[in-house]
């Protein structure tokens, strides 16, 4: 499907094997969720504009490239979202971080907006909106649109495990935003979960289950 990456890199799809284990505890389940972000980041940066300066190695001066210094914001999807934050920022910590509260009613699985901190320059970023998991979309849908209501133009969405169903909801609610994951899992069960899934990310991140 255009505007998906499903980044099925040796490293990541292991590092995705780990989490999806119900055997890995918080500490492990945080350290993979994290290295993932890093890996999956390093491909999702893969595009960014590049300029030409001039410095000087200890041989001669030389022509080299740089970042063309268009301005990055991350941001996750509270909670879950936070553990995919310190890897991202590994690769671009000139990066600022937004972030957006939401949860998703356990009744009615409508997305519940309790947080929205932004860069106010938001408008400027090249933005990338972190969550691990994409089941309905509608957390992910809205928190785009949020977004994109204070004005931004660019942006992309970063997940560990989709649900087809998820993948479908984004490329017609957002078609101009592109999407990285890691897997595209088979299916959400009655109660909207991935399945085979890793079951709640934020509560494996956290241990609050
Ligand atoms: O695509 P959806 O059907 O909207 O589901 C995905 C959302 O559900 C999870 O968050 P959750 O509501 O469990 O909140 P949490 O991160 O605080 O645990 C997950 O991190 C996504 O934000
Ligand atoms: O499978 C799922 C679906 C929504 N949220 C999660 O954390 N996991
Ligand atoms: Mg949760």
């Amino acid at each position: 499907m255009k505007n998906v990456f499903v980044m099925d890199h040796p490293l990541i799809q292991h590092k995705l094997t780990l989490i999806r284990d119900k055997h890995t505890g918080s500490k492990e389940f945080r350290e993979a969720v994290k290295e993932l972000a890093m890996l999956m980041g390093y491909e999702a940066t893969r595009n960014l504009p590049l300029e030409e300066i001039e410095i000087e190695t200890p041989l001669c001066k030389t022509k080299t490239k740089v970042l063309a210094g268009r301005k990055l914001g991350i941001v996750p999807i509270l909670r879950a979202g936070l553990g995919m934050v310190d890897g991202m920022l590994n690769l671009i910590p000139a990066a600022k971080v937004g972030h957006i509260g939401l949860y998703r009613d356990p009744e009615t699985l409508e997305p519940v907006e309790y947080y929205c901190k932004l860069p106010a320059d938001v408008h400027e970023r090249d933005l990338i909106v972190l969550d691990p998991m994409l089941a309905t979309g509608g957390s992910a849908k809205a928190a785009i649109q949020f977004i994109k209501d204070k004005g931004a133009t660019s942006i992309k969405f970063m997940c560990l495990i989709a649900s087809p169903e998820g993948i479908k909801v984004i490329s017609e609610a957002h078609p101009d935003v592109e999407i990285y994951v890691a897997a595209i899992d088979e299916r959400l069960n009655d109660h909207a979960y991935i399945v085979p899934g890793l079951g709640d990310a934020g509560d494996r991140l956290f241990g609050t289950k």
